[in-house]
């Protein structure tokens, strides 16, 4: 289930340079508290909905944002792929945590962040995605954001296969990691941009008591680096 037969909960493990996984990191209680928050973001100003691809491929992912609106391939502040609306603000509490992440992944130095120090980290954006059991995402790079400030990875629910791959192609080399509910996973400094993607979700694996009764939803915070 985890990278290696002798890791711990909350014992980071670094997958490539700059990217860490930190199994077990969420209580359940924060798991919780997640789940009921993304519950109302799906319900709007914006909704949770399939994004479309330009080409008209439609993503099987759900998804809603919080700070700026992402669609392929930029932000913005209206969704206008949506409903016009402007998104929902990004809570502080929110960035808060991303900072606790960062800690728990690099230590109080900053190792692995695009500057800075934990302390620094300032996520104005957050992509929520809810996979069903059918639900996958293709190997892709995070690199919208002007900031080289780590993305930051939280999952609930479901377990999944994460595929963590290299900066060149979307091809090998690359590492399979399980990311089960309550898993941390943090990409910066020379993984910032690196290629990944959710081959597998495992449909029936998520502890009920997170509130989620099937599927898997994955929060990720980043630092779009556009002004205010
Ligand atoms: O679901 C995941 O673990 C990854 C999501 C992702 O790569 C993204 O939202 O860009
Ligand atoms: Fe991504």
């Amino acid at each position: 289930m985890r990278d290696g037969l002798f890791a711990l909960p909350h014992e980071p493990v670094e997958v490539a340079p700059g990217a860490v996984h930190v199994p077990g990191w969420l209580s359940v209680e924060r798991q919780r508290e997640l789940v009921a928050a993304c519950r109302e973001w799906a319900l709007g100003p914006v909704p949770m909905r399939h994004t479309v691809l330009p080409g008209g491929g439609v993503m099987s992912v759900r998804t809603v944002c919080l700070g700026w609106h992402w669609q392929p391939y930029r932000y913005t502040r209206t969704a206008g792929d949506v409903n016009g609306a402007r998104v929902a603000r990004f809570p502080d509490w929110l960035a808060d945590l991303g900072r606790e992440a960062l800690v728990a992944a690099y230590g109080g130095g900053g190792g692995g962040g695009g500057g800075g120090g934990a302390g620094e980290y300032a996520p104005d954006t957050a992509l929520i995605n809810f996979y069903d059991g059918a639900a996958r995402m293709g190997m892709h790079q995070d690199k919208e954001e002007r900031s080289a400030a780590p993305v930051v990875s939280l999952s609930i629910g479901d377990s999944c296969v994460f595929r963590f791959g290299n900066t060149a192609t979307r091809n090998r080399p690359y590492t399979d990691v399980e990311l089960v509910s309550g898993d941390l996973f943090v990409f910066g400094g020379p993984s910032r941009f690196a290629f990944h993607g959710v081959p597998k979700v495992r449909p029936g694996t998520a502890d009920p008591a997170v509130g989620l009764a099937s599927g898997r939803l994955n929060i990720t915070l980043r630092e779009t680096g556009l002004p205010g």
